[in-house]
């Protein structure tokens, strides 16, 4: 479905003096195969957007490969776009239409009668809870609304290849929650592969049969979540000591059973002790014994699992939040991109898009 080899883009920002390269993506290799769901998770400025527009042919590469349905994004970007949905982060500009029409229109071109366009379009509508709002102008719902409006967009064609630009930024707890939903039935009951970008650590957990994550341009792992936070030296066991007295020891016997890749590196902050160990399941029940036979009561014992933000740490030595505020996205940036459709906001993304479809 998608194959890239060494993908790069480099934008220019400033000028003159001030003038200064960026490498936004850096050398991508992907796959992604029929009927999966990949999430593309990284922190801000990362290189997630770039990928994906170079993936949607909205910008072109500055070097590197890439197909997309089996075409290739340099030599025939018409047929990538015909043959994707794409729902970009900024959201679309719509016209002075009413919503409903708006969605008929791109149904058709992509060659969809008017009356299969209005039947998939009231469909989505419906699951995504817009309800009701078929007949307003987009300028007058609420900035969720027509987040959920530009997904109907992205997807009314029923296109089997799917790219999401962070699509539940900017919903509520219950309009997320329906859109992954929606998203999980486009997978099982379509099988349709989607290629989604998020900064939300849970939702690509939760969505992705596999994840990639980027930094600095550079995919830095690519697995299912679940490999990947077996990568991660152990299940977090943090114990609360009712005799501050027994800090000691109980950090030692915890330290015992934290294994060679825990590292035996145990914090203690108060009667609180803390302290990786591989498998939790495995190790607590002895450790409890131990700790019972030695006289040590505690107050409470919780064992966390590690989460995404525990792999880009051990990945990068960085939180994925403390990431998010690195990066400075430069001022005044200036984008090279050779030939083909550059454009500089979503509107023009879509009237490319539309343009090519006629
Ligand atoms: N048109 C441009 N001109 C110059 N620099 C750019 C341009 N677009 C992106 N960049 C820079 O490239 C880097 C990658 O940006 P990109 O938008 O791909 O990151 P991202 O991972 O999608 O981040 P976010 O999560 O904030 O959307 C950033 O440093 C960004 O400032």
């Amino acid at each position: 479905m998608i194959h890239a080899r060494g993908l790069v883009q480099v934008f220019t920002t400033g000028k003159g003096k001030k003038k200064r390269e960026v490498r936004a993506v850096d050398g991508v290799d992907l796959d992604v195969a029929e009927g999966e769901v990949v999430g593309f998770l990284g922190p801000n400025g990362a290189g997630k957007t770039t990928t994906l527009r170079m993936l949607t042919t909205l910008l072109r590469p500055t070097a590197g490969t890439a197909t997309v349905n089996g075409f290739d994004v340099v030599a025939d970007p018409v047929s990538v776009r015909r043959s994707i949905g794409y729902v970009s982060q900024a959201g679309g500009t719509f016209s002075q239409a009413q919503a409903g029409d708006e969605i008929v229109d791109h149904g058709m071109l992509y060659g969809l009668s008017r009356a299969e366009a209005t039947r998939r379009g009231q469909a989505l509508f419906s699951e995504l809870q817009l309800d009701g709002l078929w007949e307003r102008m987009p300028k007058n719902m609420s900035g969720g609304q027509k987040r959920r409006l530009d997904i109907v967009m992205g997807l009314v064609h029923q296109p089997s290849l799917v790219f999401l630009d962070e699509p539940t930024t900017g919903l509520d707890p219950q309009a997320r929650a329906n859109l992954w939903e929606h998203i999980r039935r486009l997978r099982t009951e379509r099988g349709a592969t989607i290629f989604l970008t998020t900064h939300y650590l849970d939702e690509a957990d939760e969505l992705s049969d596999r994840i990639l994550i980027i930094d600095n341009g550079r995919i830095v792992a690519a697995d299912t979540p679940d490999n990947l936070k077996a990568q991660v030296s152990g299940d977090l066991v943090a114990l609360e000591v009712a005799d501050a007295a027994a800090v000691t020891t109980a950090a030692e016997k915890l330290a015992s059973v934290s294994g060679v890749n825990g590292g035996g590196r145990i914090e203690v902050d108060g009667r609180h002790v803390r302290g990786r160990v591989p498998r939790a399941g495995r190790a607590v029940p002895g450790l409890l014994r131990d700790l019972d036979a030695s006289g040590i009561s505690l107050d409470s014992i919780e064992v966390i699992r590690p989460t995404l933000d525990d792999v880009f740490l051990t990945l990068t030595g960085r939180s994925l939040r403390d990431a998010e505020t690195e990066r400075d996205p430069g001022g005044d940036p200036t984008e090279i991109e050779s030939g083909f459709a550059a454009p500089t906001s979503d509107e023009s993304s879509r009237r490319t898009e539309q343009e090519v479809a006629r």
